[in-house]
């Protein structure tokens, strides 16, 4: 094999081998971001009470992603995904998706926007919580902050404006980004979760284009639990002077049903020229709660304040009631 060959397959971004990790313990890279005096628990002095780790077992099955081959997407004008259904196993989708909803905490948005001089307060439809920080700075093993230039400590006024000092990832989500990151090709930064409670919650039509995360972003996005229909349309195409409305207007959008365990990649130019939400759901199949995981790379400062302002924002923190089912204020004297 030629060496240009050789070098190519190793960088192929999208490769059809299998990624692997070991199972057990998952593997430390220097932003493995975990406190190295705990084996059990990913903990920070900013995490509300500590993230266990996922158990060996799950970490074991979760090292044979993806699941099925990807499908690619892209027929359409500007259109590039890889639709994968599912990419997570099976075998966990369901423990993955319980341990998560058990152990993470969340957030409920709340902030005001100015629409034509009147101030709107928005509540965000569904629970958030945020992980990570852009590429100016990086977690140490012991989740403190250097930069990543000068390898010297950030003082936190780098980040003062920003809702919440910026959290390490915690295993239980670092280790799918690893996985993914070798996958893909990409290398991911931040790590958005959304709980969509049943089907009254949701998130409206939006491209995560903001120049924070550069040109062409690729954002892996998972889904665990209840199944909902993403749905996708091209971003208006202004109409030419004396022309009918472009064909591409007209299209009705396209809805792809993510499933427990589903991941779509999406990349090249589709945030640059499509829109997607996840909509309200009524009647059959919008009773079940869904998590969404996405990874993304925020290359500006920018991206962290931005990321925390809206996922993580100045309210309570949710943890999810086994017992009685639903998410209830967390309240750090309970002590659950
Ligand atoms: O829940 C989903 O599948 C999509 C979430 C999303 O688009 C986002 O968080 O930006
Ligand atoms: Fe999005």
């Amino acid at each position: 094999m030629s060496k240009k060959r050789a070098l190519d397959s190793f960088f192929t971004p999208i490769s059809h081998k299998k990624a692997r990790l070991s199972p057990e313990p998952p593997i430390k890279p220097e932003s493995s971001q975990i406190d190295p005096s705990s084996t059990d628990f990913s903990n920070h002095w900013n995490y509300p009470y500590p993230v266990p780790h996922l158990p060996s077992d799950t970490v074991g099955e979760l090292n044979q992603v993806p699941a099925s081959e990807g499908r690619a997407i892209n027929d359409q004008p500007d259109l590039d995904l890889l639709y994968f259904q599912p990419y997570v196993p099976k075998s966990i989708e369901r423990d993955l998706f319980e341990f998560l909803r058990q152990n993470l905490f969340f957030y409920r948005v709340q902030y005001t926007i100015k629409r034509y001089g009147t101030e709107t307060q928005i509540n965000t439809p569904r629970y958030t919580t945020v992980f990570g920080v852009d590429t100016s700075s990086t977690f140490t093993a012991t989740g403190d902050l250097v930069d990543s230039q000068t390898a010297k400590s950030v003082s936190p006024e780098r980040y003062k404006g920003c809702a919440s000092q910026p959290r390490p990832i915690p295993q239980c989500l670092d280790h799918l980004r690893q996985l993914t990151e070798i996958f893909s090709g990409a290398t991911y930064n931040f790590c958005l979760v959304n709980y969509y409670a049943n089907g009254a919650d949701s998130i409206s039509y939006h491209s995560d284009d903001e120049r924070f995360l550069g040109s062409n972003p690729s954002i892996a996005s998972f889904s665990l639990g209840a199944t909902r229909d993403f749905c996708m349309k091209h971003k208006p195409i202004p109409p030419k002077d004396g022309e009918p409305p472009p064909e591409q207007n007209l299209k009705p959008p396209l809805k792809l049903p993510l499933a427990s365990g589903d991941m779509v990649l999406m990349r090249g130019k589709t945030q640059a020229y499509w829109l997607h939400s996840i909509p309200k759901r009524k009647g059959k199949g919008s009773e079940g709660g869904r998590i969404n995981i996405t990874f993304r790379k925020g290359v500006e400062k920018y991206s962290t304040q931005n990321y925390y302002q809206y996922n993580v924002g100045e309210g309570a923190v949710w943890k999810w009631d086994k017992r009685k089912g639903e998410m209830r204020e967390w309240m750090k004297s309970r002590n659950e």
